[in-house]
């Protein structure tokens, strides 16, 4: 067996979950209603209780006993109106479970009194008892548990009432115990389905909500994945910038449309120069530092309209769309002279940090962007040739 069905695994005898906490949120979340019917049942049962004064004062006009017996109803009466308001705020399964016998005790009492009152009038109240077993279990809102003893005091109760005031046959007595262990067992098995129902309903709305938080839960983490596998393929894991791919994608899309509005559009390949001897003087973790701080730089120097990536190793690529060549001659040389005043490099001792940038420049009809990175990369190439640490710009005629 499951561990879930385990939860949901009902007592044969009671009706109710073996596992504790599960019927205790079961009582929780059925409280309002009990709380609310209870009082409806015990205000009806009082009212029907009483009215039964008109019948006694039929049979016995006002007499010692009439009154005697209209006492006692407007006692057993006054009793269930008073429980059935404490039942409408206080009734609760799990905490006063016992304050939901209590009218039952009471009006099983009231009940078993008539016995000795008017022993003549038996016949109606043997079929009095019988109604009041199943009323106790069907239509009065409780436990099966509590029920169960408040119709086996009314029964015991009726039956010993019965032998001790009426003098009836022992065959007599046969009969009614008979009649009342017959409304007592229909009593009981219906209420004991109705409770499995109850309870079956319970488990399946329980089930479909858990399962519903599941998949919730399961949208979350994939949306979440969703977002890491992107970041993972957009983002370069060391600088943050745009990883090369996602860079192509976006630049791709930049070019096109300076194309179509006829603006200008710049791309820069950056280098840092000498990166190795950094690497094998400072180590590896330094040399990873450093290119995090010139991406950093770079990225601060540019517009939100730029993009930036890195293309490889110690090399990024920046594409600048609605900028002429000479304001992109101007932006090369303010990140060139921003990198060679990095603060990182301070402490590293003759160390000059430096980059060569190469621009393209793409032309009006220029939609090709692989073909604007093998220019870059020319001028780039032609850079560090010269000696590095400078910005080299194509020729305007390609
Ligand atoms: N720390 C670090 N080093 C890297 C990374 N990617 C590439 N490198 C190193 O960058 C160095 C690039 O060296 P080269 O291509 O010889 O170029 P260079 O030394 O910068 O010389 P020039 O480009 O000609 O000025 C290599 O030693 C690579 O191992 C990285 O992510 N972190």
């Amino acid at each position: 067996m499951s561990s879930a069905q385990k939860q949901f695994d009902l007592h044969w005898l009671t009706g109710q979950f073996r596992d504790p906490d599960k019927e205790s949120d079961y009582r929780s979340s059925i409280k309002t209603r009990v709380r609310h019917e209870s009082r409806l049942a015990w205000v009806l049962i009082a009212i029907v209780f009483g009215m039964f004064t008109i019948t006694d004062y039929s049979l016995l006009g006002l007499t010692g006993e009439y009154y005697l017996l209209a006492s006692m109803r407007a006692v057993v009466v006054s009793l269930c109106l008073v429980l059935a308001l404490v039942l409408g705020r206080r009734g609760d399964y799990n905490r006063n479970r016992w304050l939901h016998l209590l009218p039952l005790l009471i009006v099983a009492t009231g009940i078993l009194l008539i016995v000795p009152l008017r022993p003549e009038s038996l016949s109606s109240q043997v079929t009095a008892a019988a109604v009041a077993v199943l009323a106790f279990f069907l239509l009065i809102p409780n436990l099966l548990t509590v029920a169960a003893l408040g119709c086996l005091y009314l029964s015991v109760g009726f039956i010993a009432a019965v032998m001790l005031f009426t003098g009836l046959s022992p065959a007599e007595i046969v009969r009614i115990v008979l009649l009342l262990i017959m409304a007592n067992i229909v009593g009981y098995c219906a209420l004991l389905r109705l409770e499995f129902l109850q309870r079956k309903q319970f488990a399946l709305l329980h089930e479909e909500r858990q399962q519903n938080r599941d998949l919730v839960a399961e949208i979350a983490h994939r949306k979440s994945l969703e977002a890491q596998l992107r970041m993972v393929a957009e983002r370069d894991a060391l600088t943050g910038l745009d990883s090369r791919s996602y860079f192509m994608k976006r630049a791709e899309g930049l070019l096109q449309r300076s194309c179509s509005e006829k603006t200008p559009f710049c791309l820069f390949m950056i280098d840092v120069d000498h990166f190795k001897s950094i690497n094998d003087t400072w180590g590896h973790t330094r040399g990873d530092l450093i290119l995090t701080k010139i991406a950093e730089v770079c990225a601060q120097s540019l517009r939100p309209t730029d993009v930036i990536g890195r293309f490889g190793g110690e090399e990024f690529i920046v594409g600048l769309p609605q900028t002429s060549p000479a304001d992109a001659q101007v932006i090369a040389e303010r990140l060139k002279m921003k990198v060679a005043e990095l603060p990182e490099k301070e402490d590293m001792g003759d160390l000059n940090l430096s980059v060569t940038v190469g621009i393209a420049v793409a032309h009006d009809d220029d939609v090709d962007l692989e073909a604007l990175i093998t220019r870059a990369d020319k001028m780039l190439y032609a850079g560090k040739r010269e000696g590095r640490n400078r910005v080299i710009m194509c020729e305007q005629g390609r």
